[in-house]
């Protein structure tokens, strides 16, 4: 669904250009979950904002079911980390997620149903007339979530959506997003430094490393669903792969455990940086 072809990016020109990413390729398919995990600076953001539209790759595409994506699109919402910056303060909960729907439903009843669903949806029923202020941390980034699948998106992106709040809200945030991606059936990309995060919240888990940037290894998670933050989290297979994504990271391959398919019923998938079965 979600296709990087080739994708290369560079900031500045010339003598001075910095190139963070050199033909990366990646896919996201219909539905599932990936987190994007890498070392600090490797280029994550920069390559959510060339997926949001928000930055023009200097060459190869970004395809959403095989249109290519160059700017701001209907069907791709952004939630970033910084829910403070990112919700209007002096807009209500309800004024905060209508406002990217008033470009789509002309009808201010029908807009305002929609709001509203997405506002039940994770869980601020109740908390329509509040202002973000009023709220805490946790139920912001909630907002923040509900005005981007208020627009039904195809594919969510997220970047360090959970880093500002503390680890039992995180916990339920995480939930929520497994819940919505079930009940909405949309891709999410997720950007995470929290390497557990990345493994419970995903399908996939894409590794980059290295400058520029490669895709270094994409993990197919194969942990059972519906995820528990106890459950899963205890499981053997659970351990191995956070074992082999911090490995990853740290450029450590040939040091990746080698207990990886003793343990669990079936050894863990590996596909190559295409998404190709190796
Ligand atoms: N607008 C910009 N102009 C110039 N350089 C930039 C710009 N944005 C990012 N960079 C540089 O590009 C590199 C990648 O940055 P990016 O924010 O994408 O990395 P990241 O992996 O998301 O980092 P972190 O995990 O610390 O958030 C960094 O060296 C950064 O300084």
């Amino acid at each position: 669904m979600l296709e990087i072809n080739d994708l290369s990016m560079s900031y500045g020109s010339g003598t001075q250009a910095k190139v963070i990413f050199r033909n990366l390729n990646c896919t996201v398919e219909r539905g599932e979950i990936a987190c994007l995990v890498g070392p600090s600076g490797v280029g994550k953001s920069t390559l959510m904002r060339c997926i949001a539209g928000l930055s023009r790759p200097v060459a190869g595409t970004v395809t959403l079911d095989g249109a290519v994506i160059d700017r701001p699109h209907k069907d791709i919402a952004v939630v970033f980390q910084d829910y403070g910056r990112s919700l209007m303060p002096w807009l209500s909960v309800l004024g905060n997620v209508t406002l990217p729907l008033r470009h789509r439903i002309a009808d201010g009843g029908r807009r305002d149903s929609a709001a509203e669903a997405a506002i039940e949806a994770v869980g601020l029923k109740g908390h329509e007339r509040k202002y973000p202020w009023q709220l805490s941390g946790g139920m912001q980034q909630r907002v923040a979530i509900a005005r981007a699948i208020a627009c039904e998106p195809r594919l969510l992106l997220m970047d360090e959506p959970f880093a500002s709040v503390d680890a039992q809200t995180r916990a339920e945030l995480e939930d929520l997003t497994l819940g919505l991606r079930e009940r909405l059936g949309m891709s999410v990309v997720v950007v995470t430094h929290d390497i557990d995060e990345s493994i419970y919240l995903s399908d996939r888990v894409v590794v980059l490393r290295g400058s520029p940037a490669e895709v270094v290894d994409t993990l197919a998670v194969p942990l059972p669903t519906p995820r528990d933050q106890i459950a899963t989290k205890s499981e053997p297979r659970f351990a191995e792969l956070r074992a082999r994504v911090l490995h990853e990271i740290r450029g450590e391959r040939g040091a990746a455990p080698a207990r990886l398919s003793l343990v669990g019923e079936e050894p863990l998938q590996r596909t190559s940086i295409a998404g190709r079965t190796a």
